[in-house]
């Protein structure tokens, strides 16, 4: 990319999240992923261009030194923090901004001319010129066990698990999203027959956790607010060609029940006992619940207080090896050290980036009933430190709300048993 010779015609609106913006290039596998801010501080930002070319490094290192080393290096792509001119920034802010189709309390930040430079992963390299674009998949799979009772106050929490919760609250608490979504992330991290049923209801209820593009674009998506649901019918239209072989002909149509049966069929290559497993495995580091860790991060935050210069413990990085040799040899027992104390917390911190990463899955068709597949992760940001006072309050919010309830929403189907820890589902 040559940096002195950007253009915002190069470029166009990908999609959002709660803290980045993302453009991707028209003609080359790559984004640009750009830092947002609350829009009461556009004409004031909140950090300056070092700051925000530190916070962006921060990212990088994260990513490439502690999350890849736990989540294995082939899923993880880091990229490369990049300096842009201002005025290419400023140009491309005006370009997007009435492309952009919701989270618009926020705005792009045009003052740092600092971003991400990232391989677009819905236009995969192993990509061949078919006739048939790459399909990709992103699911934001969220937080996949449920916490031993010896560190939670309600026993709710063992049996029903946070994403299922947080949906009651979504809905009853904040109306974030108009429509409670059926899935539940100890499906998708479990047996076959529950990832089907898991993924089943990512496509009925997608929210901000399931997504799928073509050729680059984004077809299929929930919008936060909207009353309609995303539209079924385009997403079958869009995937008909690819499963031309389904095995449900009538007439030698292929039914839309079938195309929609093989493409969450497709999710046998979904490689469970790789990428699931290793998210999993590394959202297990938080062992003691928010519940549990929470004095522990008071100890330390006791601690920086006494001790203000003190960056040996590493608390906003730097994320280099010796960041994760902390959270990886940290004392099997609580021994009231600050070192024990802090392990934990890092620990716990990088569990929440688990907890709170995508998995894009591509699938490009290779011959009639095959598909190649290629897994990566994304948005593997540091949670800062100080969100975990924030994540206590959230917590408690959402069980308060969940046990108001009774678990029942007041309008809406309601799921026949709910408990978490069900074992089969009839599909
Ligand atoms: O706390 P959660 O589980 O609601 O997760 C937040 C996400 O909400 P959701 O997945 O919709 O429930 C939230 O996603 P949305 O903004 O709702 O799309 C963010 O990912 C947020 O992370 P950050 O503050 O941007 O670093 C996430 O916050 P962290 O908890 O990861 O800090
Ligand atoms: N490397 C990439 N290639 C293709 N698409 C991407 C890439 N990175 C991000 N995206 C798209 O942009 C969207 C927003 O990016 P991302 O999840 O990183 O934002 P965020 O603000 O960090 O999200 P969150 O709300 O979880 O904090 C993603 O959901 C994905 O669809």
């Amino acid at each position: 990319m040559e940096l002195d010779k950007m253009d915002e015609n190069d470029w166009k609106y990908h999609g959002e999240g709660n803290k980045s913006l993302v453009v991707s290039h028209v003609q080359h596998p790559r984004v640009l992923r750009l830092l947002k801010y609350p829009a009461e501080d556009s004409e004031n930002p909140p950090q300056t261009a070092e700051q925000a070319y530190r916070q962006i490094q921060n990212i990088v290192d994260f990513s490439s030194n502690v999350m890849s080393s736990l989540l294995g290096e082939k899923f993880i792509h880091s990229g490369e923090v990049v300096k842009l001119p201002l005025e290419f920034v400023r140009q491309l802010s005006i370009k997007v901004q009435h492309q952009r189709p919701w989270r618009c309390d926020k705005v792009m930040d045009i003052y740092s001319g600092c971003a991400l430079c990232l391989p677009n992963l819905t236009s995969p390299a192993l990509h061949q010129p078919t006739h048939t674009p790459p399909l990709c998949i992103e699911i934001k799979p969220k937080c996949g066990f449920l916490p031993s009772p010896k560190h939670v106050s309600k026993d709710i929490k063992t049996k029903v698990c946070r994403y299922c919760m947080h949906q009651h609250y979504k809905q009853v608490a904040n109306g974030k999203w108009k429509r409670r979504s059926f899935y539940c992330p100890l499906d998708l991290f479990s047996n076959r027959q529950r990832m089907h049923f898991a993924i089943k209801h990512l496509i009925e209820e997608p929210q901000n956790n399931f997504k799928v593009f073509k050729g680059g674009q984004c077809i299929y998506s929930s919008k936060e607010g909207s009353d309609e649901s995303p539209d079924m019918n385009s997403l079958l239209h869009h995937l008909r060609p690819y499963f031309l072989h389904a095995n449900n002909r009538i007439n030698s149509h292929v039914t839309s029940k079938a195309v929609l049966n093989d493409f969450i069929q497709v999710s046998r290559g979904l490689p469970s006992d790789s990428v699931l497993f290793r998210i999993l495995q590394t959202q297990m580091l938080d062992t003691l619940d928010i519940e549990g860790l929470y004095p522990l991060y008071r100890q330390v935050e006791q601690h920086l207080q006494d001790f203000p210069k003190e960056t040996r413990l590493q608390i906003e990085g730097p994320y280099n090896e010796a960041f994760l040799e902390k959270l990886q040899k940290c004392p099997a027992e609580d021994d009231g050290s600050v070192e024990y104390a802090v392990a934990k917390v890092h620990q716990y911190r990088v569990a929440m980036t688990a907890k709170d990463c995508s998995i894009m899955v591509a699938l490009v068709p290779s011959s009639e009933e095959e598909f190649s597949y290629s897994a990566s992760i994304l948005d593997l940001d540091p949670k800062p430190f100080d969100s975990i006072p924030r994540q206590l309050r959230l917590d408690q919010k959402i069980v308060t709300c969940y046990l108001r309830t009774g678990g029942a929403l007041p309008k809406g189907p309601v799921r026949e048993k709910e408990d978490c820890t069900l074992l089969f589902h009839p599909m």
